[in-house]
């Protein structure tokens, strides 16, 4: 069953999305990312929640006792299971409004040309990781702007699940984000490796990307 109505979404919440899009705009300014707990608006990672929960339950049911067929087969790297957020959900829809807000605040403070967003639901279940990586590489003008955002209400110290951010190839050390409810980060995509320490609980989340328009001679971008 689906409970969430899209008029759930319809409350005027542009005025608390500025005040924390100008921080995220700022955060971006002055060092390349940006971690803000409690950003999601509460009913939106409610909603959210519910619906990755009720989604992941069908998605187990019908693969029996394994995993689904969309389960990555990258083992070494990553072990989480994704699922691509395309609008076909009430809360799928009001995800992309937001991000859609958040994208065209940030190309009028920031000038970051983002043109298109992707997104995917990841679970990982106890004991998977996604270990050190870029989200893209300098050259290849494409994912310009990584957002995460946890989905979990309640999360230990001994959790595991952390996301680690680094500064650059050489930072061991990083910055840890727990990954809480409603917390947003954003960072810039070539800029920052990060990584994934192995859950110990289940643990979920969304990971989306603004891209800029690659488009070239022989291949034209859709316009929007
Ligand atoms: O879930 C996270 O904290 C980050 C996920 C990630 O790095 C990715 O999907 O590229
Ligand atoms: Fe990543």
């Amino acid at each position: 069953m689906n409970a969430i109505q899209p008029l759930l979404f319809k409350t005027d919440t542009s005025e608390i999305n500025e005040s924390l899009f100008a921080a995220i705009a700022d955060d971006l300014y002055t060092q390349g990312y940006s971690i803000r707990p409690a950003a999601l608006p509460e009913e939106l990672s409610m909603s959210l929640s519910q619906y990755q929960l009720e989604m992941d339950e069908q998605r187990f049911k019908a693969a029996g006792i394994g995993r689904g067929n969309d389960y990555l087969k990258n083992e070494f790297v990553r072990t989480d299971e994704i699922c691509w957020i395309t609008g076909k959900s009430p809360a799928e829809i009001a995800w992309l409004n937001w991000t859609g807000d958040l994208q065209r605040y940030l190309n009028s403070r920031l000038f970051l040309g983002l043109f298109s967003f992707e997104s995917h639901f990841s679970h990982y279940a106890p004991g998977t990781y996604y270990k050190r990586h870029r989200d893209a590489f300098k050259g290849e003008a494409q994912r310009v702007l990584s957002v995460v955002t946890y989905l979990n209400s309640g999360w230990g110290n001994d959790d595991g699940g952390e996301l680690v951010l680094f500064n650059d190839d050489s930072d061991t050390e990083g910055t840890k984000v727990v990954p809480l409810m409603g917390t947003v980060v954003v960072f810039l995509s070539e800029d920052f490796p990060h990584e994934v320490l192995p859950a110990q609980r289940d643990r979920y989340s969304i990971a989306g990307w603004y891209r800029v328009n690659t488009s070239v001679a022989e291949k034209v971008d859709p316009p929007r």
